[in-house]
């Protein structure tokens, strides 16, 4: 048996689990993130990040002198990528004065991220270019068949947009979506949207891999730049407000940026269960 050290925090109320494995010398099971995410069997998290120097990482072709974010989704799949895990992982790190320089440079699945501390505690962070496509899908929910729209933030995400608050008040996001497995053959991330003001959304999200949580960071990004692709407009910033906070994107001509809180609440030892 492991025992690990182990942080517990939450970026708008989209919780995470961090555990920081330097030297690559514990890769986790599924079975593992599955039992750390269980929130009565194990510590309680929709997801897992690893801290991992990158040099170690086979598949991180860029610095090796990075710490790399090994993110898992609580049903023990690898994602790509995952914005609100980002904010907390550079919350943890720069706390624990395991990195200083600013913007601070992470490596993830998607690729190179940069982050900022902002002085009323916020974390900001890139979060790459963000592609709309413009063949429509469709998204299907409480028994009802909607147009979706495809965006990759890295990770796949299909937005639906509502007529209003009430519409999105009333969705069971206890059952999932479905989805045409041909468009989204690795699975998709579901945003539900309304627009409240001209650079204002309300979104609801069910998870791949997780089911409905109280944010997302990549699918508040892509709620954003649909948004934006349906007015005609490439650049802009929004504030997305989601069940557990309200984030500002601003998606400039190369890439987008999330700027959102980010927040440590506990940390102490884990004994892993034979993997
Ligand atoms: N909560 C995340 C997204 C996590 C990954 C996602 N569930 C997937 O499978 O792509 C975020 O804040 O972006």
């Amino acid at each position: 048996m492991q025992t690990l050290s182990f942080a517990k925090g939450h970026a708008t109320h989209n919780d995470f689990v961090i555990l920081v494995d330097r030297e690559a010398m514990t890769p986790l099971s599924a079975d593992t993130v599955r039992w750390l995410c269980d929130r009565r069997g194990g510590i309680g998290a929709d997801g897992v990040l690893r801290a991992v120097r990158s040099e170690l990482i086979p598949e991180w072709q860029g610095k090796p002198d990075l710490w790399f974010m090994d993110y898992r989704n609580a049903d023990g799949s690898i994602a790509e990528m995952c914005g609100n895990g980002l904010r907390l992982f550079v919350r943890y790190l720069l706390d624990q004065g395991l990195v200083d320089a600013e913007p601070v440079e992470i490596a993830t699945r998607a690729g190179l991220r940069k982050a900022w501390a902002c002085l009323d505690g916020r974390i900001k962070v890139s979060m790459g270019r963000v592609r709309v496509a413009e063949q429509p899908t469709w998204i299907e929910s409480n028994g009802r068949r909607y147009d979706a729209t495809t965006v990759d933030v890295g990770n796949p995400h299909a937005g639906v947009r509502l007529d209003d608050v009430e519409q999105l008040r009333a969705l069971d996001l206890s059952v999932a979506p479905t989805f045409d497995q041909a468009v989204y053959p690795a699975g998709v991330n579901v945003e539900f949207v309304v627009p409240v003001a001209e650079n204002a959304l309300q979104m609801r999200v069910f998870e791949r891999g997780v089911g409905e949580t109280q944010s997302c960071g990549t699918g508040v990004v892509a709620s954003a730049a649909a948004q934006l692709h349906s007015l005609g407009r490439q650049t802009g910033s929004l504030t997305v407000t989601v069940p557990g906070g309200a984030l500002k994107v601003d998606v400039d001509d190369d890439q987008a940026y999330l700027t959102g809180p980010a927040v440590v609440v506990a940390q102490g030892r884990v004994t892993l269960p034979k993997q």
